[in-house]
Order: structure tokens, then sequence, then C-alpha cells
């Protein structure tokens, strides 16, 4: 059976653990496809992301290391918001028989409840989770009926967007949190100077 991978993000911009997150699924998961997915239209976000085709080239940078791996610009070209079950059910009609894996960190897992649909994404795919805080949103995770989770072997690590765009914006350094080719492409394309 073909094991086919989803990971969303906004990754605005992707950082190293995003990269060792996917690494680690494709090795430990011994996922044949992991299919990067930027989001479009994060409805769940407050904040307005970079534009897409940015977002688009950075993804490519980060993961061009990383096996596997095909970033997917269908969220990006999908109106509407985009909701993972829709990548979803899209992937499974592209692979018939195949078992789909979703990947998240465990901030994401701790919403999981109020993402759309997801006693439909529960059925689509195997939640994969990696540890990113206390393990309360794992514990919640393993407690939702109908759902299929593994836990990836994970070292936590620190980088966050969040902070990163933050560094970049009050003119510190980054290379060392995005990787110099995703940092060159930031400095090159003047990003996150006024988020
Ligand atoms: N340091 C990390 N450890 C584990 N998982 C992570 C880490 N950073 C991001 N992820 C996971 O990667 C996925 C995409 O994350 P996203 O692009 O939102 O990055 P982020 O760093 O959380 O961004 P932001 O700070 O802008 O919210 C999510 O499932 C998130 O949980
Ligand atoms: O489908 C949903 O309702 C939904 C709700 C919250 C998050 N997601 C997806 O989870 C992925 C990670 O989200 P984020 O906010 O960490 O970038 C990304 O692909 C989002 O589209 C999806």
């Amino acid at each position: 059976m073909r094991r086919v991978g989803m990971f969303g993000g906004a990754f605005d911009p992707p950082h190293r653990a995003h990269v060792a997150l996917a690494q680690a699924a494709v090795q430990q998961l011994a996922l044949d496809l992991l299919y990067v997915v930027p989001t479009g239209n994060a409805w769940h976000k407050a904040r307005t992301l970079s534009p897409a085709e940015d977002r688009l080239a950075m993804a490519r940078l980060a993961f061009a290391e990383v096996p596997a791996v095909q970033v997917d610009e269908r969220e990006l070209r999908r109106s509407g918001p985009s909701y993972s079950v829709d990548t979803l059910r899209e992937l499974q009609a592209a692979h018939p028989g195949a078992q789909l894996h979703l990947l998240m960190g465990e901030d994401q897992a701790a919403g999981f409840t109020s993402w759309h649909a997801w006693e439909e994404i529960a059925r689509l795919a195997v939640l994969c989770v990696v540890a990113r805080g206390s393990g309360e949103g794992l514990a919640r995770l393993r407690a939702l009926p109908g759902v299929r989770m593994e836990v990836l072997q994970w070292t936590a690590m620190p980088e966050s967007a969040t902070d990163i765009r933050a560094r970049l914006q009050a003119g510190q350094e980054a290379a060392g949190l995005v990787g110099t080719a995703v940092a060159s492409y930031i400095e090159s394309h003047h990003l996150y100077k006024n988020t």
C-alpha cells in the first residue's frame, strides 16, 4: 500500500523545525510521497499572510533537501478558505488505496476539533503529531473518538515563524533558523520589514 503524507502550513516563512518535521515523517512513517501544502486563505489566522508566490518559493527552497517531498500549490490556487479536508479528499482521489498521513505540531493538534469536518479528516488520514508544548494537545487528540494517531519521535525545536518574523523586523539574523537559501530569498525580496 502506498503511504502518502500531507504537511500543511502557512510557511511564512518555512523554518528548520518544518524541515525537520518533514524529514522525521518521511523516515519514521516510510512515506513514499509527502505533499507540503502552503495554506491559501488561512481562515483560522488573524494576520494577513505574505504573498502566496513568496511562501511557495520559500517552501520550494526549504524542502528541496527532503526526499519524497512535493511542494503542492493547490490550496494557493483554490478560492475560499483553505480546508484541509478538501485537500485530503483530493489526495485520496489521486491515490486510491493509499494510506494518507496528516502531519502537524502539537499546537494544531490541540485545536483539532475546531477544524472544518474534523471527523471526516480523522476517517481520511492517520494524524501524525510531534510534540510542541506541554503534551496537553497530544492527550486531547488521543482522547477523541475515531482518531488514529501516531506520535513521532522528536526532540523539541524552538523555532516559530512568529518569532522569526519579529527578529527580521528588528534587523536581526535568521539564517540559522531558516537556512541560507530561504534567508537569501527573504533578503532579496525585502520580506518581513513591516509585519
Ligand atoms: N517548532 C516546531 N515544532 C513542532 N511543530 C512545528 C514547529 N513549528 C511549526 N510546527 C508545525 O508546522 C505546521 C505549520 O506551522 P506554521 O507554518 O504555522 O509555523 P509556525 O512556526 O507555527 O507559524 P506561526 O508562528 O506564524 O503561527 C503546524 O502543524 C505546526 O504545529
Ligand atoms: O481545515 C481546517 O479547518 C484547518 C484549521 C486549522 C488549521 N488547518 C491547517 O493546518 C495546517 C497548519 O496550520 P498553521 O496555522 O499552523 O499554519 C495548515 O495546512 C492549515 O490549513 C486547517
